[in-house]
C-alpha cells in the first residue's frame, strides 16, 4: 500500500470541500466555504474559534446532524452526504459520540440508566449495558452517583455522565461542543482532563470545540475557522 493510501485508511473523519450557507435577512452568509479537515485514528483536535464563526455548524455536519450544502463528510471511508436519513442515523449511532455544552441527560432517569440507554438502543442486553455503564461511571470517578438523577448531580458530575454516555457504544469519533463551557474554571479543568484521559485510554479520536486555550493545549492539534475554512494554529 502506498503512503497516501495508508494515511487514507487511517483517517476516521474527513470534511472535503464542505460548504454551509445561511440566509440572514437579504444576505446569504457562508459559514463554511470549501472547508477541508481530516482527523486521524487516535488523534485529538481542539477547535478554537471566536463565537459565531461556525464551530457548532462544523460539528453538526461532522456528526451527521446536518447535511452540507456542498462537499463531502466521510466517516470511516464512507461518503455520507447523499446517504438516506436512516443510514446516516445508523452511522451516527454506531460511530459518533456527541457531548454538548449542556448535558442533555434524560431528567427522569438515573446516571446509570442514562449511560445504559444508547447501548440498549444498539441491542445490548441489560446486563451488558449495566456493566459497561458501571465501568464508565467508575472511570469518571462518579460510581457513587450511579443511582442519582441529573438534577441531583453537580454541573461537573452531569458533564461526566454526559461524556460517559457519549462513549458508551465505543464510537469511532467523539465530537464535543464546548463540553466545559458551562462550568467554573476549576471544574472545567478536571472534567476536561477526565475527558482527555478517557479518549486516550480508549483510543478514540476527538474534535473538541473550546474557548479555553489552556485546555486546547492538552490536545494533539489545534485548528480554527478562518473565512469558512479550517486552518491549523
Ligand atoms: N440554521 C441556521 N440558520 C441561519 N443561520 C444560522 C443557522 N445555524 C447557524 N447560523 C449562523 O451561523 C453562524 C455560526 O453559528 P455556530 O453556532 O456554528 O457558531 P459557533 O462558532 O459555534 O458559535 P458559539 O461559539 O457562539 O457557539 C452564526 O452567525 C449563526 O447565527
Amino acid at each position: 500500500m502506498s503512503e497516501a493510501e495508508g494515511s487514507k485508511v487511517n483517517t476516521v473523519l474527513e470534511l472535503a470541500g464542505v460548504g454551509r450557507h445561511f440566509v440572514q435577512g437579504d444576505n446569504q452568509i457562508s459559514i463554511l466555504d470549501g472547508a477541508d479537515f481530516a482527523l486521524n485514528a487516535g488523534e485529538t483536535v481542539a477547535l478554537v474559534a471566536p463565537s459565531g464563526t461556525g464551530k457548532s455548524t462544523l460539528l453538526h455536519l461532522a456528526g451527521l446532524l446536518e447535511r452540507p450544502d456542498e462537499g463531502e463528510v466521510i466517516i470511516a471511508g464512507e461518503s455520507c452526504s447523499r446517504l438516506s436519513d436512516d443510514r446516516r442515523t445508523a452511522i451516527r449511532r454506531s460511530e459518533i459520540g456527541f457531548v454538548y455544552q449542556f448535558h442533555h441527560l434524560l431528567p427522569e432517569f438515573s446516571a446509570l440508566e442514562n449511560i445504559m440507554m444508547p447501548q440498549l438502543i444498539m441491542g445490548l442486553s441489560k446486563a451488558e449495558a449495566r456493566d459497561r455503564a458501571t465501568q464508565l461511571l467508575d472511570y469518571m470517578r462518579i460510581g457513587h452517583r450511579a443511582d442519582h438523577r441529573p438534577a441531583e448531580l453537580s454541573g461537573g458530575e452531569q458533564q461526566r455522565v454526559a461524556i460517559a454516555r457519549a462513549v458508551a457504544n465505543g464510537p469511532l469519533v467523539l465530537l464535543a461542543d464546548e463540553p466545559t463551557g458551562n462550568l467554573d474554571p476549576e471544574t472545567a479543568g478536571y472534567v476536561f482532563e477526565a475527558l482527555d484521559a478517557l479518549v486516550r485510554q480508549s483510543g478514540l479520536s476527538a474534535v473538541i470545540a473550546t474557548h479555553n486555550h489552556d485546555l486546547a493545549a492538552l490536545m494533539d492539534r489545534r485548528v480554527t475557522l478562518d473565512d469558512g475554512k479550517v486552518v491549523e494554529i
